[in-house]
This record gives C-alpha cells, sequence and structure tokens, in this order.
C-alpha cells in the first residue's frame, strides 16, 4: 500500500464538493474500471475491485455545479446535536403546517414507517403509493406483505378508522370516552395523484447493489431513486419537501436536487435526508421507540425550516432529544457507517467463534460476548456469533461505504471495510465445510434438513439469506434430498431464492420445502439450524419460550395520568391497553375493542389456504421425537446457537454449535 499516495490524493481543504467532483467519470476512469477484473461479477468485493480512480457512482454531480451552501457554521449542542446558531438569520421559522404526506414505495420499510407516522398523526392524511399492484392489494387486506409483530393492528388502526369506545377500568378514577378514529391512511397504485397532493415525499424505493455494468457487484443501483424523483419533479406542489428515506450513496440528495431543478428550474424544493434505521422483525417497535431520528438537511433558512417541519411530524410521538438534526450529508453518511458498524461486530465475534473452535481448549464464543458485552463501552448487543449476516441491507451498504472510500481514494479505508465482508463469507463456508467434513465428507444418499430459512427470526423477508448460501454449498455435495423448513417464509418466496441461486437443474430437484419441522427431519442425517427461531430451541427446553408479542408489558402510568385530562393521543390508547391487558390478563391485540371488523377476503383466497408466514402458530421443534425421527448418528449443527447443547446430547444427538470447541 502506497501510504503517501493516499495522503497526497486528499484535497487540501475537507471539502465534500471536491471529493464527489473527482469522483466523476473521465472517458479515462470509464475505461479502466472496465478493464479492471471482477468489476462485473456480483460479488466482486472480495478482492478490492476498484483500482484507483475507476468507476464512478452515477449519482455523484457534475464537477462544474456551484458550492451549495450546505455546510455554513453552526452551534452544536450538549448532545453533540448540530442546531441552527440561536437568535442567528438562520434559526427556523413556525413549521409549515404537514397535512398530507406521501410515501413512494411501499417496501419493508416505507409500508410501516407510514403506518406508524399515520398512527401516532391522526390528522395527517398518508398516502403510500407503489408501483406493484400486488403488494397494494396486500396491503390493502388482512394479509399484509410483509411479517411484523404488531403491524397488522397498527395499519388496521390508521387505514379503517376505530370503534368509539367508553373505557371503564378499576385503575381508573372515571371512565374515558374514546371517539372513533377516522381513516388516514392510503395504499394506492395512484402514484401522480399522491404526490401532487403532498406537503411531504418520502422516497422509500429499493437500492440493491447493481449487478450490471459500471460497479456491478458494488456500486448502489439508485435507478428506481432517479426514476421516482423524476415523477416528483413532474407532479410536485412548490414548496414539497422531499425526503430520502431510502439507503442511499453519500451524495443522493445532490442528485435529487439535480433533477428536481433540470424538471423544475424555477420552482424551488428541499431535500431532507432522513434515513431508517428499523431492524426487520423488530420494526414496530424500532418504530415506535425509536434510538434516534436522523434529519439532515441543508443548513440555510429553507432547510432548516423544512427539517423544523418534518420534525414536527414525529414529534406527535418520539421525544425532542431523540430527533437529531445534522446536515444532509452527514445524515446520508451515517446511515451507512451504521449499518457498517452493526455488521463489524458480528463479524468480529464471528472471527472469534473460528478461534474459539480451532483451539481446542474449550473457549465458548458465547462467553466472550457475554464478558465483551459487560463493558459498558462495548454493550451486549450484536455480539452474537452464527453462520454469518444476511439480509438485504448489510452486505449493500457496506459495499456502497467501500466503493465511496475507493472513489475517494482511499484504498485502505476501503480494504478495512471490505474485511467485514470478507468475515461473513468465510464464516458461512467454513460452516458448510464443516458440515460435509462431519458426514465422512460426502453428503451422498443422505438427507440434510435444514430448519430456518428467513435472514433472521421474526421475519418472512428472505431476501440474501445466509441460509440460501449454505444450502447451494451443500447441494453442491449431491445429497439424496435437502429438506427446508421456516415457520414465518413462504414456500414461494424459499423457492424464489433457491431457484436464483445458480444451482444446476439436478440440485433443484433434490430439494424439498416443507410445511412443518416433522417431515423436514424425517429419515435427515443431519439438522442445520439456520435461522434463530426461539421454535428450535425446542420444547426439552423448560416452558416452552414466549413468542414475541405475548409479554406482560410494564404499564406507562404517567401516560395514563396524562389521558386522563388530555386528548387521547395513541400513546395514551396504548397505555390503557396495557392496563386492560394486564386486568383481563390476557395478551390480546384489542383489549378495548377499538378496531372495526376486518373485511372478509374473497372466497378461495390463497393466503388464508396457505397461512402464510404466521410464526406464532408454528408448533416448537420436539427434540425427543427428531432424535426418533432421524439417522444414527444424529447430527445437529447449530449455526446460530440455540439449542441447549447438552439436554440434546442426553437425547442421543451429536451437536456442534458455532465457537464452542473443536468441530
Ligand atoms: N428492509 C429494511 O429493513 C430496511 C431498508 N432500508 C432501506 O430502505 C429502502 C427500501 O428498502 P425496502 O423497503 O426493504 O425495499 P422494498 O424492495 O421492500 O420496497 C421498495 C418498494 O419501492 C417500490 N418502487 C420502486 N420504484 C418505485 C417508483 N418509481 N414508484 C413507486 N414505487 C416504486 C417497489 O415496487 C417496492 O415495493 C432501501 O434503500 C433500503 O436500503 C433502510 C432500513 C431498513
Ligand atoms: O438498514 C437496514 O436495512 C437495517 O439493517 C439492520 O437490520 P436488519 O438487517 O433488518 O436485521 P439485523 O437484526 O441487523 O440482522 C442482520 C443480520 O445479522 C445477523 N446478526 C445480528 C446480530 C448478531 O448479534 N448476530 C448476527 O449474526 C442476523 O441474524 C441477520 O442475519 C440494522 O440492524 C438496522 O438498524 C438497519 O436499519
Amino acid at each position: 500500500m502506497d501510504m503517501r499516495r493516499v495522503e497526497t490524493s486528499r484535497p487540501v481543504l475537507p471539502n465534500l464538493h471536491g471529493h464527489l467532483a473527482r469522483s466523476f467519470p473521465s472517458s479515462q476512469s470509464l475505461a479502466s474500471s472496465q478493464n479492471s477484473p471482477g468489476a462485473s461479477t456480483p460479488n466482486s468485493w472480495a478482492a478490492n475491485p476498484w483500482a484507483r480512480g475507476t468507476g464512478t457512482p452515477e449519482t455523484s454531480p457534475p464537477s462544474t455545479r456551484a458550492h451549495s451552501p450546505e455546510l455554513k457554521p453552526k452551534a452544536t449542542t450538549e448532545d453533540g446535536n448540530t442546531s441552527p446558531v440561536v437568535g442567528s438569520p438562520d434559526t427556523p421559522q413556525i413549521p409549515k403546517a404537514v397535512k398530507n404526506i406521501c410515501f413512494v414505495g411501499a417496501g419493508f420499510v416505507g409500508g410501516p414507517t407510514a403506518a406508524v407516522i399515520a398512527y401516532h398523526n391522526p390528522e395527517i392524511l398518508v398516502n403510500v403509493v407503489d408501483l406493484n399492484e400486488q403488494r397494494v392489494a396486500a396491503w390493502n387486506s388482512c394479509h399484509l406483505p410483509i411479517h411484523e409483530n404488531g403491524l397488522l393492528k397498527v395499519v388496521r388502526t390508521a387505514r379503517d378508522g376505530t370503534l368509539g369506545t367508553t373505557v371503564t377500568l378499576p385503575d381508573l378514577d372515571r371512565a374515558i370516552e374514546l371517539d372513533a378514529r377516522q381513516p388516514n391512511l392510503v395504499f394506492s397504485t395512484k402514484v401522480v395523484e399522491a404526490i401532487e397532493e403532498a406537503d411531504i415525499i418520502f422516497i422509500c424505493v429499493n437500492t440493491p447493489t447493481k449487478t450490471y455494468g459500471l460497479g456491478a457487484g458494488s456500486m448502489a443501483d439508485v435507478s428506481a431513486i432517479e426514476s421516482a424523483t423524476r415523477t416528483v419533479a413532474k407532479n410536485a406542489r412548490e414548496g414539497t419537501i422531499i425526503v430520502e428515506k431510502s439507503t442511499v450513496p453519500c451524495g443522493t440528495a445532490r442528485m435529487i436536487q439535480d433533477i428536481l431543478r433540470y424538471h423544475r428550474p424555477e420552482t424551488s424544493f428541499e431535500v431532507l435526508s432522513n434515513p431508517e434505521f428499523l431492524a426487520e422483525g423488530t420494526a414496530v417497535e424500532n418504530l415506535m421507540h425509536p434510538d434516534r431520528i436522523l434529519i439532515g438537511s441543508a443548513q440555510t433558512l429553507p432547510g432548516l425550516r423544512a427539517a423544523a417541519a418534518l420534525k414536527a411530524v414525529y414529534a406527535a410521538w418520539v421525544p425532542a432529544a431523540r430527533i437529531v438534526t445534522v446536515n444532509t450529508f452527514s445524515s446520508e453518511l451515517a446511515k451507512l457507517v451504521a449499518n457498517t458498524m452493526l455488521a463489524q461486530r458480528i463479524s468480529s465475534m464471528n472471527a472469534v467463534s473460528a478461534m474459539c473452535e480451532e483451539l481446542g481448549l474449550g473457549a465458548d464464543v458465547d462467553d466472550v460476548s457475554l464478558a465483551l458485552g459487560k463493558d459498558s463501552r462495548i454493550g451486549p448487543k450484536f455480539l452474537q456469533a452464527g453462520v454469518g449476516f444476511g439480509g438485504s441491507c448489510f452486505e449493500k451498504d457496506i459495499l456502497n461505504l467501500a466503493y465511496l472510500a475507493s472513489e475517494l481514494r482511499l484504498d485502505a479505508v476501503a480494504e478495512y471495510w471490505l474485511g467485514i465482508l470478507r468475515i461473513n463469507e468465510y464464516q458461512r463456508q467454513r460452516y458448510a465445510r464443516n458440515v460435509v467434513r462431519e458426514l465422512n465428507g460426502s453428503l451422498r444418499g443422505k438427507k440434510i434438513a435444514v430448519l430456518g430459512f428467513a435472514f433472521k427470526d421474526g421475519t418472512n423477508d428472505t431476501r440474501n439469506s445466509i441460509a440460501v448460501h449454505i444450502i447451494k454449498d451443500l447441494a453442491e455435495e449431491m445429497p439424496r434430498e435437502i429438506a427446508i423448513f421456516d415457520p414465518g417464509c413462504a414456500r414461494a418466496d424459499i423457492l424464489d431464492e433457491i431457484q436464483n441461486s445458480g444451482l444446476t437443474q439436478s440440485q433443484l430437484e433434490r430439494i424439498k420445502i416443507c410445511t412443518g419441522w416433522r417431515e423436514t427431519a424425517q429419515d435427515s442425517s443431519a439438522v442445520c439450524v439456520l435461522t434463530q427461531w426461539k421454535h428450535f430451541r425446542g420444547c426439552q427446553m423448560g416452558r416452552p419460550p414466549k413468542l414475541s408479542g405475548t409479554e406482560t408489558k410494564l404499564v406507562d402510568l404517567s401516560l395514563l395520568q396524562a389521558h386522563q385530562h388530555d386528548s387521547p393521543t395513541e400513546m395514551r390508547i396504548r397505555a390503557l391497553e396495557d392496563l386492560a391487558r394486564r386486568e383481563q390478563q390476557s395478551p390480546i391485540e384489542d383489549p378495548l375493542g377499538r378496531l372495526k371488523p376486518l373485511t372478509p377476503c374473497p372466497e378461495g383466497c390463497k393466503d388464508c389456504t396457505l397461512g402464510i408466514g404466521s410464526p406464532e402458530e408454528a408448533e416448537t421443534v420436539d427434540w425427543v421425537e427428531v432424535a426418533q425421527m432421524m439417522q444414527e448418528p444424529r447430527w445437529v449443527f447449530d449455526g446460530r446457537n440455540v439449542v441447549n447443547t447438552l439436554e440434546l446430547q442426553a437425547l442421543g444427538f451429536r451437536v456442534r454449535g458455532i465457537g464452542k470447541g473443536p468441530w
């Protein structure tokens, strides 16, 4: 590594515009990128594919653009937040009243985020639009397109409105009247109409890694953002605030401004960055109680005013101290760095797990995590070793960040980030290799049972699941059958992922997707646990584990007291519901009877008959029964460290966990 070259390539001033301008393609950089090895392979991060000066995010602004005033001086508050200088001409005025919000993109993020915003702001009409008719139809039915705990109730409350009711509970000193709530959440395909009416538009479309052309396998594909922005540019009212909710390359807000200016040169729009930090499986909880809401804006009067308007929307339920406002590009960058650092923790523990296994001294990665997590500087979260991280975001966002570093000619920095992905790939390959090795180096004639396909528990999302990579590696060993069961995923989604994983026809024919663990484990030589569903811990572990959503909650009495005097916000109604559940000793979803009955599905509704994505109803694995139906010597390869090794060993299983002694 030529450190001197890296040093001298830095601009004299820390000037973002300079960096991005430099990354704009010249004919030379394009040519060298096309010649660079691996530039067109989707997994080209395996070796840094970006030779110095090659490739360019399509999103970068032209180098000739005038510098914008985004980086004006500002004050820093005690909590490190930046805010306009008090009393300066930059102080934002009272934010514009927001009456109508449009979400473009009704996916994993757009749908739940829109629903929670609508839920807490009953006076704002929230339109969620998508080009995908099927997805919109699902949002309008009782079979939402994504499985998230508590989501259906939030959607029903805002989408369908509620019934009025009187609440009388022994703990309340008087009856409380709850008025009927009017619907304020609409899902549709009417993209143009919704954009025309909006005061704020959230762009919430997909930003996958490019799979073609320049930067394939590394650069973010922002074509959906471009396309949505063009529709916004042509149809939005003057003064509408545009919010980039999608995770984007740093500098995208400027690309959005550019498109807006091109189509509407006479009209001014403010573009805000407001990245989303929810994790799938806990989306509603994360949206209801976010660690922080991050809003990036231009540090100009109109920019700060727009940020204040967005802040007011969140302030309906998020405490002000949790709403962080910064400049636009810090916000864009912070999102990529947040995901990269979370993934970095996982890769660190996975690296430790390999060491524990090879040491052969009994060092246990879970013990190491426990010890580390007690250090308040490290904290206990995201230290769980496993088969590696999956999902639609970590990998693409790390690639996105590394690509930016590479474009900035910071090769050492890019390499540093890419190391996280290398460990991730190493970990999952190591797992598959170990399975084959323990089964005497051959899977021929053997059946392998796979428990878990979703990239994590609590979700039906199969995108970029680690399971598909491991199944592919195992399928190459030509087993008799690979049987797969996941309590949360739809069969069609699993099949789709597998069919797109590059298996041959003969390998595909050996794969079977099952509807329960019995059928999966029957006559198998090994069970591979690849998702950390609680169901897989087994009913041997004392009391069956509670599925999330049924826990008895602590009642927030301060909210209840406030409720007796003020208008009932949804936060307060939730506190009332918690109280009612406690008194009824029942975890029912709607203890106050506010929800309107669901419109019945049409006759023969296929989602009703398939029972898609209902993990609450799925049966917990009975390992005693599994032991009886498996082939000797009954291998369990626990890729998530969910089973109780000692108990399973007592039942006659051979158990191998992650980071738990010699393989
Ligand atoms: N999935 C997750 O947990 C998180 C995702 N993100 C980010 O949020 C963004 C969206 O992610 P997901 O919701 O998972 O994607 P998704 O693929 O589930 O949803 C995107 C939706 O946008 C729609 N769409 C695309 N172009 C459109 C257009 N021009 N007009 C109308 N609709 C259009 C698609 O039909 C699709 O339904 C991505 O940038 C992602 O990185 C951020 C935090 C969490
Ligand atoms: O930008 C995004 O899309 C989101 O990405 C992640 O959320 P998500 O991918 O939904 O789920 P995580 O809980 O982060 O899990 C990601 C993967 O890491 C794995 N993981 C997680 C934690 C851990 O300790 N060990 C571990 O292997 C999970 O099993 C899963 O495969 C982040 O946690 C969110 O904050 C972020 O908004």
